[in-house]
């Protein structure tokens, strides 16, 4: 298994581009089973989650061709409605086929995603709402198999409340929402940009989205075999571009992280201006806004302590804590990380110990100490962003640190050390590392 090997500090400087975002791509790829014609999406992601995506629709009967950043699904409406589990446990964003499949097919059998290395992460909102618009759900050996109304019929309009608000669980009945009969309306929803990515997906479609990314969504449904397919650009992936600020900051570094949107990332900014860091964005024209080029982000003086709690959007996002936690290690003071989405999201913090990091974990809460200085060690990580923030903690530790288990990484993050060589890191893969 490959690792990564970084040899500390050096400073991060230049420009880094932004690759689409990896949680838009993937409900976006996913909602290309509710047409039957060709659908083309660009800027997508050079990503492992992409390759199980592709994977799986071809599995269940549609052609994909992944050229580059190009990725092409070939028309077709005959399908096998079944995710199994060897492709869902590679990743759990599969689930996102349900809501899709349910709705144009009538029928779906998909694998329980499982629990995974930040916690349960169950599907019952999902469930409940299609269960709503008219479906029979069961559980049966570790699969969820649902029927449309009336033994495969078409899914109706409903209206459904979560419990709280879920990314996956709004998107996939935002898509199955699209083909049911008549209107829907989801209260409670997810807010997350990439939510507002798949509405106006659906709406390019053909299906009548309204209020995608705040927390009521209206859907008028289509007639299956009516939405039109689609060619779109996916959006620059905050939480890559979040990473590159955080490994900006951390190395006292001056980056414009290119393609990064200062609105969607409105909660990690206040947080990095308050720790002391300097952040930017920068227009193409020189000015700045909507169409700016990127966020330049610098740090001249020390770091300051702050405290941060997850939340969904427009709250702190939980796929950037543990990439800020560490730059709460190198802070001077204490800072109080509050982890409150998922149960067991602190994963990195026995190996940033080992790196000589000063945090103390109470349930999920994270009392961090800035230490002055951190050590290379070699270390591992159970999840994605865990991963990344032990990259950001080698790239300023003394000596060399070596991150195993890189597949976690290349769920989410493009040439990550190539990216990283450009702004100035010393850093390397190392293929076929022990694990
Ligand atoms: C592919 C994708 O977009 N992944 C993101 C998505 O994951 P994902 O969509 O899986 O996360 P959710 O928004 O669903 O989870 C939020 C919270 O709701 C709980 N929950 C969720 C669904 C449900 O039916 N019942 C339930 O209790 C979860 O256990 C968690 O505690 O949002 C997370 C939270 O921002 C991000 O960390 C992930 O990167
Ligand atoms: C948790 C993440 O992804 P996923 O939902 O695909 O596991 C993430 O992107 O940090």
């Amino acid at each position: 298994m490959d690792a990564i090997r970084v040899r500390g500090g050096a400073t991060l400087r230049g420009k880094v581009r932004i690759s689409g975002a990896k949680n838009a791509a993937l409900p976006i790829l996913c909602s290309a089973l509710l047409s039957d014609g060709e659908t083309r999406l660009r800027n997508v992601p050079a990503l492992r989650d992409i390759h199980t995506t592709a994977a799986l629709l071809r599995f269940l009967g549609r052609g994909v061709e992944v050229d580059g950043s190009e990725v092409r699904v070939a028309a077709g409406d005959k399908v096998r409605p079944e995710a199994p589990y060897e492709l869902v446990k590679q990743m759990r964003a599969s689930v996102l086929v349900l809501g899709p499949l349910l709705a144009r097919f009538g029928r779906a059998k998909v694998s329980l995603p499982g629990g995974c290395a930040i916690g349960a992460r169950p599907i019952d909102q999902h469930l409940k709402g299609l269960e709503a618009m008219g479906a029979s759900i069961r559980l049966e050996r570790g699969y969820v198999i649902a029927e449309g109304p009336n033994g495969g019929g078409r899914l109706r309009g409903a209206e459904v409340y979560f419990d709280l608000p879920t990314v996956t669980g709004t998107e996939n009945l935002m898509m199955a929402a699209a083909l049911a009969k008549g209107r829907t309306t989801l209260v409670n929803c997810a807010r997350e940009p990439e939510v507002e990515e798949l509405g106006r997906i659906l709406n390019k479609m053909g299906a009548e989205v309204d209020g995608a990314g705040t927390d009521v969504i209206h859907i008028v449904g289509r007639d299956p075999g009516t939405l039109a397919p689609f060619d779109h650009a996916i959006i620059p992936d905050r939480i890559e571009a979040g990473t590159y600020m955080v490994a900006a900051a951390a190395t006292g570094g001056d980056v414009l992280v290119e393609g990064a949107e200062l609105s969607d990332l409105e909660a990690l900014i206040a947080k990095l201006r308050q720790a002391g860091v300097k952040v930017e964005s920068v227009g193409s024209e020189g000015g700045a806004g909507e169409s700016s080029q990127g966020v330049r982000v610098w740090r001249e003086g020390p770091l300051r302590a702050v405290d941060v709690t997850t939340a969904p959007h427009p709250g702190f996002p939980t796929d950037m804590q543990a990439q800020f936690l560490v730059l709460m290690c190198l802070a001077r003071g204490e800072s109080v990380i509050s982890e409150t989405i998922f149960e067991n999201r602190f994963m990195h913090v026995p190996e940033l110990s080992r790196m000589g990091a000063n945090v103390a974990l109470r349930g999920n809460i994270a009392m961090v100490q800035g230490v002055d200085r951190l050590y290379g060690a070699s270390v591992m990580a159970t999840d994605l962003r865990a991963s990344a923030s032990l990259v950001i903690a080698g790239l300023v530790a003394d000596g060399e640190t070596e991150v195993r288990r890189v597949y976690h990484l290349d769920r989410g993050y493009e040439r990550l050390e190539e990216k990283l060589r450009l702004l100035g890191a010393d850093i390397a893969r190392v293929k076929g590392a022990e694990g």
